[in-house]
């Protein structure tokens, strides 16, 4: 991948983004009694997403802007890569953030092309380097160049307007991306689609992402640790959502993570991040009915799990249908819902639901793998609030 300045190599797994430093901020717009943001001091480590969310007026975008200094610090200090951000000159800024926004803000009179070319255009690229940027970029966000490079953005839809301000931010190769709300005005499945494809990106890219948000699901979703914010920008609470969503530092987050925390937290582990049943009573197709129906009462069990040739599970059979049974491969009742080691564990809570209780989970091609049971969902809930309460 191209790079403008020689620090910022982002190729394959390297981390390109640099880490940010917030020392001390303050802003107090001239004019008002209070400050928008007081004395404000976190890191905002190399790579990684950060969002800062919180209440509206709380001064999410006025923390955001002073990092590309859309908005002067009244006092402290910002490094950007161990630079002092505001001893920057502007092209050198501008190379180092990229900024995306609502409404993508694209310039209404200049074409999807010109948009992006924007930022490499104010640098002095030359024209070749720049074209080829563009189409790498449109590429990159999804965008085939043959169909957009011409249009003007009210020529696009709105989640297409927003994948043209991510491919303008990231255009000069900027080792940090300011994102402040780029997907509020998109209905719900295009926003999903866009925070999906922001997790790629940077799953190639490496960026350092400051995504500002007031949506508390959003911020779950897409970030590596979150700021919760309250007035005047003040850190209510700084972790991995994980540990927010076990552990709220305080009353005020714990309104702000919402009700169902604890429902939220199963959407980041994953099954093959517990530990599984193994001892369920299980047979395969070529296997006798009576030798199962024997094996169960023996283990003084009520139901088999039937798993077909290749081990895959595809049956329940309570031991009364056994007796009459000639197969395996018909006796029972087909599985309602099955789990694989991959699904999230708030997937496994909900086929446990359909299901009634426990569910088989397959492995990588389909096979029995072990069952997941409430009572794992339940201790694993409780395990996590513990240890985040002793961090
Ligand atoms: N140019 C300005 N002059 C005076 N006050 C301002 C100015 N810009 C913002 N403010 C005030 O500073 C505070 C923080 O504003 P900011 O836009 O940073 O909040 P925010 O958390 O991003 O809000 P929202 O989520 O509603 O966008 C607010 O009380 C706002 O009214």
């Amino acid at each position: 991948m191209e790079t403008t300045s020689g620090v910022e190599e982002g190729a394959g797994n390297a981390v390109s983004g640099v880490e940010i430093q917030l020392e001390h901020v303050t802003k107090r717009y001239p004019g008002t009694r209070q400050p928008a943001v007081e004395d404000v001091t976190m890191t905002i480590p190399a790579g990684k997403i950060v969002i800062l969310v919180g209440p509206s007026g709380c001064g999410k975008t006025t923390t955001m802007r002073m990092i590309n200094r859309l908005i002067e610090p009244t006092s402290g200090r910002i490094t950007i890569g161990g630079e002092d951000a505001l001893s920057l000159n502007p092209d050198r800024l501008r190379r180092k953030v990229g900024y995306a926004i609502q409404q993508a803000g694209l310039f209404p009179h200049f074409t999807v092309a010109q948009n992006i070319a924007v930022v490499p255009g104010l640098l002095g690229w030359d024209k070749k380097k720049v074209g080829n940027r563009v189409e790498e970029m449109m590429d990159l966000v999804g965008l085939d160049p043959k169909q957009f490079h011409d249009r003007y953005p009210r020529q696009l839809s709105g989640g297409q307007q927003q994948r043209v301000g991510v491919a303008r931010a990231l255009a000069a190769d900027p080792p940090v991306l300011l994102m402040d709300e780029p997907f509020g005005a998109v209905d719900p499945i295009t926003r999903g689609n866009l925070q999906d494809e922001l997790l790629r990106l940077q799953s190639e890219l490496h960026k350092t992402i400051v995504f500002v948000t007031h949506d508390f699901d959003e911020a779950v979703k897409l970030g590596d640790k979150i700021a919760v914010l309250g007035d005047q920008s003040k850190i209510l609470q700084y972790d991995t959502p994980d540990a927010i969503l076990a552990n709220p530092a305080d009353d005020t987050v714990a309104g702000f993570v919402g009700a169902g925390a604890s429902l939220k937290q199963l959407t980041l582990l994953r099954v093959r991040d517990v530990e599984l049943r193994t001892d369920a009573v299980t047979a395969t197709y070529g296997e006798s009915p009576e030798d199962l129906r024997q094996k169960l009462t023996e283990q003084r069990k009520t139901y088999a799990l039937i798993l077909d040739e290749r081990k895959r599970p595809v049956r329940w059979a309570h031991v009364r249908d056994l007796r009459a049974a000639t197969s395996l491969a018909t006796v029972g009742r087909p599985l309602g819902d099955l789990v694989s080691l991959q699904s999230t564990l708030q997937d496994a809570l909900e086929a446990m639901l359909v299901e009634g209780g426990g569910v088989p989970v397959t492995g990588q091609r389909g096979e029995y793998a072990g069952m997941i049971e409430l009572d794992t969902v339940m201790a694993t809930i409780q395990r996590l609030r513990e240890e985040h309460a002793e961090s």
